[in-house]
């Protein structure tokens, strides 16, 4: 494979030692910070700096409380506080962490454009260019550079151009890893992956990566392919959940005119083992930072392919959030007597889902927007989620002044607050604490009719009822 183009199309020039004791990683995210603890965690006796540009982030991640680690993880603080300071270090000196490195993850952002060509669409890939350009600037030894950030595929062609046009004589090697973890249960997700995958197209540099991952990966879930199937199989991993998601959700609005219960259907169909059962709850419509981004993305590469049937099959899948969003804000307005305008309306949950803090394209953000254009007053309890976030995410959307969104929404910090007073009551995350409030309480303390609309199915409709609630749930 030396010195010749291979099966990927990159040419390599000569072997590179691949012994590795150090590991980099840019970007101290949701991704970087929690992958990164728990290689440190498993592999004592390799060095770990995690670093990133922004440095109350790092500070965060170097607080001594792991209460006020910058992202709120299940099982993060026991992870961070085993390794940190051993062989975990968080820091803002990039160009030190890059320059001793034997290995190098970049675990930056990636978000959709939101200029030129592709807005809305294509991956922004600023922030991984800028990488490149900042390891082939100072790089003095041979590195294997390591994409986990979701990239499109074939990004490891430019990186690859990027980094072997310095001329410095420093070789590199580019592998892809995806990061498959999910939010909330990433801990877990990384501590007993269903696989790990590592496309490349060198042995050596493989399996330099595979002995990181072996110190606590079952072999057989450690799988290897080529860089662009790699790269391919993250898109089409979220892609294929999100459509179940959607998929369900669709069938939630026939279930609603029809008299199905889609979670009675969800359990029925789930029951064929080729179905599964896993990923089939109906809800407000599916939020997060990967999944709209990666099927947007996708789309953008079909249609660059002139793949148009392809991509409009996907872009179906996003549609059909956007719809479910839009239908259940429409549900509370249409029930509260086609008119919101000036009625209390208490939010429980603006996380994109349990068990985190992050409010990335919450479904939480977009009903929030639809009832403040309706003139309605929103009250927002969410266990994880600052004040602050909650009004970002708003102002984000440019919908009204920032005045406005404050005068409409308000922020507590204890639910039975919100929920005193108040017309109805939407349920936008699924936080467990949700279900163990005293309802009959909180009845007590509502508006007539009292209105719970249930964008999680997460509580007791039956037992709501009973109470005198006017109960309604996606799917029912
Ligand atoms: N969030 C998830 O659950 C998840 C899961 C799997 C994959 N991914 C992918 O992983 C990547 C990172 O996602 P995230 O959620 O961790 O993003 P994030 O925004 O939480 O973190 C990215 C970090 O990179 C830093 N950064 C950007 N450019 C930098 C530079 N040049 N030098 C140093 N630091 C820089 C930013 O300051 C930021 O702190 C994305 O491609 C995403 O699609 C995310
Ligand atoms: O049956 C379901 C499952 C999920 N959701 C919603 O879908 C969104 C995404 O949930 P989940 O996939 O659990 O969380 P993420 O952290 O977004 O993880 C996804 O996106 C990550 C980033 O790429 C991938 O690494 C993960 O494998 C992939 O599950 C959330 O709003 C969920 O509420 C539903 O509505 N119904």
């Amino acid at each position: 494979m030396w010195g010749k183009k291979c099966e990927t199309g990159l040419t390599h020039k000569k072997k590179i030692p691949m012994e590795v004791k150090k590991i980099a990683c840019i970007g101290a995210g949701y991704v970087g910070g929690p992958t990164m603890s728990v290689i440190a965690q498993k592999n004592p006796d390799l060095q770990v700096t995690v670093v990133d540009l922004n440095a109350e982030r790092i500070a965060a991640w170097n607080n001594q409380d792991v209460s006020k680690l910058p992202i709120y993880e299940p099982g993060l603080g026991a992870v961070v506080e085993e390794a940190r300071g051993r062989n975990l270090f968080f820091s803002t000196d990039v160009e030190r962490a890059i320059v001793e490195a034997d290995m190098i993850f970049i675990s930056v952002n990636t978000p959709t454009k939101t200029y030129g060509k592709g807005k809305g669409q294509a991956a922004d890939l600023k922030f991984i260019e800028l990488c490149a350009r900042q390891i082939a600037a100072i790089s003095t030894t041979d590195k294997i550079v390591v994409e986990k950030s979701t990239l499109p595929v074939r990004t490891a062609e430019t990186l690859k151009s990027i980094l072997d046009n310095t001329g410095n004589g420093v070789n590199f090697h580019i592998l892809s890893n995806p990061e498959f973890l999910a939010e909330g249960t990433a801990i877990a997700d990384l501590h007993a992956p269903d696989r790990v995958l590592i496309g490349g197209e060198n042995t050596e540099a493989i399996n330099a990566l595979v002995q990181v991952y072996a110190s606590w990966v079952p072999r057989e879930r450690i799988l290897t392919t080529n860089l662009w199937s790699s790269e391919l199989s993250k898109l089409v991993a979220n892609a294929f959940l999100a459509q179940r998601v959607s998929s369900i959700n669709a069938i939630s609005e026939l279930c609603e005119v029809t008299g199905a219960n889609v979670d009675e259907v969800a359990h029925a169909i789930g029951q064929d083992s080729r179905i599964g059962s896993k990923f089939l709850k109906a809800s407000v419509g599916f939020g997060g930072s990967c999944f709209q981004k990666d099927i947007l993305n996708l789309v953008y590469i079909a249609r660059s392919y002139h793949l148009h049937k392809v991509a409009d099959y996907w872009e179906q899948v996003v549609l059909l959030n956007d719809h479910q969003k839009t239908r259940f804000a429409e549900k509370i307005i249409n029930t509260m007597y086609n008119t919101v305008n000036g009625k209390q309306i208490a939010f429980l949950g603006w996380a994109f889902k349990k068990d985190t803090n992050d409010t990335r394209e919450s479904a939480a953000i977009y009903v929030a927007d639809h009832l403040l254009d309706e003139q309605a007053n929103i009250i927002v309890y969410d266990p994880q989620v600052t004040a602050e976030q909650i009004y970002k995410d708003l102002d984000g959307l440019g919908s009204r002044p920032p005045a406005q969104n404050r005068a409409l929404l308000t922020v507590v910090s204890d639910p039975y607050q919100a929920l005193s007073g108040v017309h109805a009551v939407a349920v936008l995350t699924e936080w467990d604490e949700f279900k163990t409030y005293d309802w009959s309480l909180i009845k007590q303390n509502m508006k007539r009719p009292a209105f719970v609309f249930d964008g999680r199915k997460l509580l007791h409709g039956a037992t709501l009822q009973t109470l005198g609630f006017t109960y309604y749930a996606i799917g029912e």
